[in-house]
């Protein structure tokens, strides 16, 4: 299914028309950039260059004196294998900073590398936060991006990101209906002309899913596997309404619990669907909610557009045709789930110059 229309400028918080004389001439520089700050990943847009490609959000941290030796996926790829004196930290967690301090310099090291050495002037930012964000938590992110040297920061809510992202304009449809299933997080919302109307979240994401696949194979088989191979079960076989995933089965290396030895094992489609059911029961029960809490007025519109399923862990095999089966509407993962948020900030920064500056509230 795919309905495209145009520009979603009503739900972003506009200031004064025109902008600061600095903010215009800031637009003319290639140095205004759209932020998707995930658990998982940080996906940027630069204006006039397009989507960076995602970094893991990970940095490796020195113990004695708090440096920071990595970041990014070169951090990821050092967790659970850190030299002695180092360890590793994932500065956002469920959609929110932890440590504005690693986050800032997450940002840093993305932005610069992606200038490919040209000379990094402050930027302006677009953020996509989570709805029902905190004061303290957006503090913590403007602070993040105030000390990576933003002169402008706008945070803009991640559902509207999405229907930006997706080419959606809520000034001409009644009713969107969002599923973001990222990492930490998964956030069902309904958005309209007027804004975010129902919004609910939780935990149970992919994260929650890598979990549920290593106790359910360390149960079955009596084997330790690492997230990373859980990973690699979730994505190979993905859910029981997926229409192959019982006849599958995949391949993971980890550690026997009965030997202690190294194994090799094969990892059932059914093994995994039973590991992956409660969280995607969870994740359809907050659906149903939101949906019953949905003004009847919008409903047909949500039905007509259809559910939109967003982020990484909305592209689990399956994940769509349970959300059809049990709600009855159709439901299909959008493209570029992954990268949408940050193709919606992208286009939402188009506008930067009449968005308000959200650093504001820092004062
Ligand atoms: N093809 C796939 N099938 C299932 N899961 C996937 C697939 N590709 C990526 N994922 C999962 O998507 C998740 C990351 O998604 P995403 O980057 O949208 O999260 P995030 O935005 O960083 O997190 P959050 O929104 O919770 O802060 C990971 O758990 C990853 O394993």
């Amino acid at each position: 299914m795919s309905t495209k229309i145009k520009g979603v400028k009503n739900n972003l918080q506009l200031s004064m028309p025109g902008g600061s004389l600095v903010d215009w001439l800031g637009g003319l520089g290639a140095e205004d950039i759209g932020v998707d700050l995930g658990s998982s990943n940080v996906v940027i847009y630069i204006k006039n260059q397009g989507l960076v490609f995602p970094e893991s959000s990970v940095v490796a941290v020195r113990e004695k004196n708090g440096e920071f030796v990595a970041s990014g996926t070169r951090a990821e790829e050092m967790e659970g294998r850190t030299p002695k004196g180092i360890y590793t930290i994932r500065p956002i967690k469920e959609s929110a900073i932890v440590d504005y301090r690693a986050t800032a310099h997450l940002l840093n090291s993305i932005i610069n590398q992606s200038y490919l050495k040209r000379m990094f002037f402050h930027p302006r930012l677009i953020i996509c936060v989570p709805v029902g964000i905190t004061g303290v938590q957006r503090r913590a992110l403007l602070e993040a991006a105030f000390t990576m040297g933003a002169r402008k920061t706008v945070l803009i809510e991640q559902p509207i990101a999405s229907l930006m992202g997706i080419g959606l304009d809520a000034s001409h449809m009644e009713g969107a209906m969002i599923v973001d299933v990222g990492g930490g997080t998964t956030s069902v919302s309904v958005a309209s002309v007027h804004g975010i109307v129902v919004s609910d979240y939780s935990r149970m994401a992919g994260m929650a899913m890598d979990q549920a696949i290593i106790a359910r194979v360390r149960e079955v088989y009596k084997v330790e596997i690492g997230r990373k191979a859980a990973e690699l079960v979730k994505i190979a076989l993905g859910a029981r309404w997926h229409i192959d995933n019982r006849k599958r089965s995949t391949s993971v290396c980890g550690t026997s619990l009965v030997t202690g030895l190294p194994v090799k094992i094969e990892v059932t489609g059914k093994v995994a669907a039973e590991a992956l059911t409660p969280v995607l029961e969870h994740i359809f029960r907050k659906v149903r909610s939101v949906l019953q809490k949905t003004p009847p007025a919008l409903l047909a519109d949500i039905r007509d557009h259809g559910i939109m399923i967003t982020g990484g862990a909305g592209q689990l095999k399956g994940l769509d045709q349970m959300i059809t089966n049990l709600t009855g509407i159709p439901a299909y993962v959008v493209e570029h789930p992954l990268y949408v948020n940050a193709i919606g900030a992208g286009t939402a920064l188009g506008y930067m110059n009449d968005l308000r500056d959200s650093m504001q509230d820092l004062r």
